[in-house]
């Protein structure tokens, strides 16, 4: 029968057909990958804020009212007590009749630590007390009053947080010209790019940092708030490896009874039920969780998918999980599905694992703090010996050399020299000036530091009696704004501070006219006073000597612990004796 023959025909043509294999729930678990090296972590950048209010921008009828956030003076943001505060911003540093803002004015700005969603993040140091802090700047201006008013209740949050050793520190806020600045307790790195240089973690580190991130969450849910945006990236570690909650900027409080405005933070952290919107504490325990989950078991986040799906649904795949405790492992009952049944952070802090973990974790803790205090009095100690040992060889150096007429030069010196390396400095000590070092490697803003002159050159040392061109004399460094800039910087000048000190013999711009070549003896610059040693430097291709004379003039006047002018002095006098001992 030709509808039999069709009929076969069509089944043995189907039978050549692969059939589509069932993808059964369990089987799917090549959903899930191992970080890879060297990508970034699951770091995504939240949604943005809904623009509910912008302003309508009508040109014909331009309202000329000046919205108050343009008022040229810094406010202060602060939203304790009743009323919100504003009053003016005040610091000793800052003068209201110069055009330049008070970040700048008050801040020295050492590098860009991270840029998010709402602002860009400074690693600023303090002009007033000279400590490092965080500034996050927002990058917009604001749109209207809708638009700063979001913004503003970053700080109203993190107000609310308080200090907790477990949550990044807020210190003071402020806007200026549109912009808000939130000034925070600096944090060397998040747990981001802890992961990333020193993943996979082993457990016990995990256990330990799984302590202090339950410690911080106690303290948000105490007064009921809920952070929203758990993640590496929003995690930071303190110098001694403490985890801190930051990123305040999607927290919602519970009590306010508004959640109209309530976001969900990175998909890939998400609690499933915050998709019917149900905004619970529970949802934190579940972002955490997963957090957990893959610092632990350097595992990627699935952003959406099957993967995601199934780590809503209880699944967690144990090729990753294998290697756990059984203990971590029963904590992870924090991916519980239904949130009411997620334990609490109380429940989870009462657990056998958190209590052992409390235990060697706080020991841990006071003898880091007790090593970290040990050294910094031994720092104090031997700063305070070579200070006297300075103090007490220097005149008996400056007597030797007067009593031998001999002009001793620093380098040939066997007593340490009175101007250390550290006096060129901001003059902050040995550590600052090495955070110095790394920060300006990847500087973004224009240097406000009055003590350091990029393109200024400063007199350091002496020419040695040689005259031999290894000498040191001439520091040169990198100068904002400055038109006496040597042009051909090659990298490793410009890369940290100390390989920007160079040697001016080295340097392809500069070269001497007075006494021809660093080669000639000191005894034929007899006659040239140590004044005009400034005048022997010019510039190889246009001889910009009046430039350079500012710019040396500018940088001795603002340098601050450096003074040129009495080691010329030193070296003038040095080859009057000589030239007193050959005659
Ligand atoms: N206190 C701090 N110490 C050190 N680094 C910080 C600090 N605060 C922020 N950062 C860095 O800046 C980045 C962005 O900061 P933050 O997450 O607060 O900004 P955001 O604009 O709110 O970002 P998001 O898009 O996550 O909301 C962080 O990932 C981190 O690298
Ligand atoms: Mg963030
Ligand atoms: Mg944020």
């Amino acid at each position: 029968m030709p509808v039999a023959l069709d009929c076969a025909g069509a089944e043995s043509q189907l039978s050549h057909t692969p059939l589509p294999v069932p993808a059964f729930f369990r089987e799917a678990e090549c959903s899930f990958s191992v970080k890879r090296a060297r990508q970034p972590l699951s770091y995504t950048v939240p949604p943005r804020p809904r623009h509910k209010s912008t302003l309508t921008v009508s040109r014909i009828f331009s309202d000329r009212r000046v919205p108050p956030w343009t008022r040229l003076q810094p406010r202060s943001v602060s939203f304790h007590g009743l009323q919100r505060q504003e009053p003016l911003l005040r610091s000793r540093l800052y003068d209201a009749s110069k055009r330049e803002l008070f970040f700048r004015q008050c801040f020295q700005q050492l590098s860009r630590l991270g840029r998010g969603s709402f602002g860009e993040v400074y690693k600023v140091r303090c002009k007033e007390d000279g400590q490092l802090y965080a500034v996050k700047r927002s990058v917009e201006p604001f749109r209207g009053e809708g638009d700063r008013q979001r913004k503003l209740a970053e700080v109203r949050k993190h107000e609310r947080v308080g200090h907790h050793p477990n949550c990044v520190s807020f210190i003071q806020a402020w806007e200026e010209r549109g912009q808000l600045y939130i000034q925070t307790e600096l944090c060397p790195g998040s747990l981001l790019q802890y992961c990333e240089q020193y993943g996979p973690l082993p457990e016990w580190q995990v256990q330990a940092f799984l302590w202090d991130l339950l410690q911080g969450l106690h303290h948000l849910h105490s007064r009921n708030l809920l952070h929203m945006d758990v993640k590496p990236a929003n995690i930071f570690l303190s110098s001694s490896n403490v985890c801190k909650l930051g990123d305040f900027g999607l927290m919602l409080e519970l009590d306010s009874g508004d959640l109209s405005d309530a976001q969900e933070g990175d998909p890939r952290y998400m609690a499933p039920e915050l998709l019917r919107g149900e905004y619970t504490k529970a949802a934190d325990v579940f972002s955490l969780g997963l957090t957990i989950l893959e610092i632990a078991c350097n595992m990627e986040l699935p952003n959406g998918g099957e993967g995601w799906q199934q780590l809503r649904q209880g699944y967690m795949p144990p090729e990753f999980t294998a290697d756990l405790s059984s203990e971590l492992r029963t904590l992870l009952a924090m991916l519980e599905p239904n949130h009411q049944l997620r334990p609490s952070v109380e429940a989870l802090l009462a657990s056998s694992l958190m209590q052992k973990t409390a235990r060697w974790r706080r020991l841990m803790l006071l003898a880091q703090s007790g090593i970290q205090q040990g050294i910094s009095i031994c720092k104090t100690l031997l700063r305070f010996v070579q200070w006297l040992w300075n103090t007490l060889c220097s005149p008996a150096h400056w007597l030797l050399f007067w009593h031998r007429n001999v002009p001793v030069t620093p380098p040939h010196s066997p007593f340490p020299l009175p101007l250390e390396e550290s006096s060129l400095s901001s003059g902050w000590g040995e550590e600052e000036g090495e955070e110095e070092e790394e920060s300006l490697a990847e500087d973004v803003f224009e240097l406000t530091d009055t003590s350091e002159h990029p393109n200024c050159i400063y007199p350091v040392d002496l020419p040695s009696s040689d005259g031999q061109p290894g000498s040191p004399i001439m520091n040169v460094c990198q100068c904002a704004g400055s038109t006496s800039t040597p042009r051909h910087l090659s990298p490793h000048q410009t890369g940290s501070r100390k390989n920007r000190s160079l040697v001016l013999q080295d340097s392809p711009n500069l070269s001497y006219i007075g006494p021809k070549s660093p080669s000639s003896s000191p005894t034929s610059s007899n006659s040239q006073p140590a004044n005009s040693l400034r005048r022997t430097l010019v510039f190889e291709d246009d001889g910009r000597e009046d430039e350079w004379e500012a710019a040396v003039h500018e940088c001795s006047n603002q340098s601050t612990t450096f003074e040129p002018k009495n080691l010329l002095s030193l070296f003038e006098d040095s080859l009057a004796s000589e030239e007193k001992c050959q005659s």
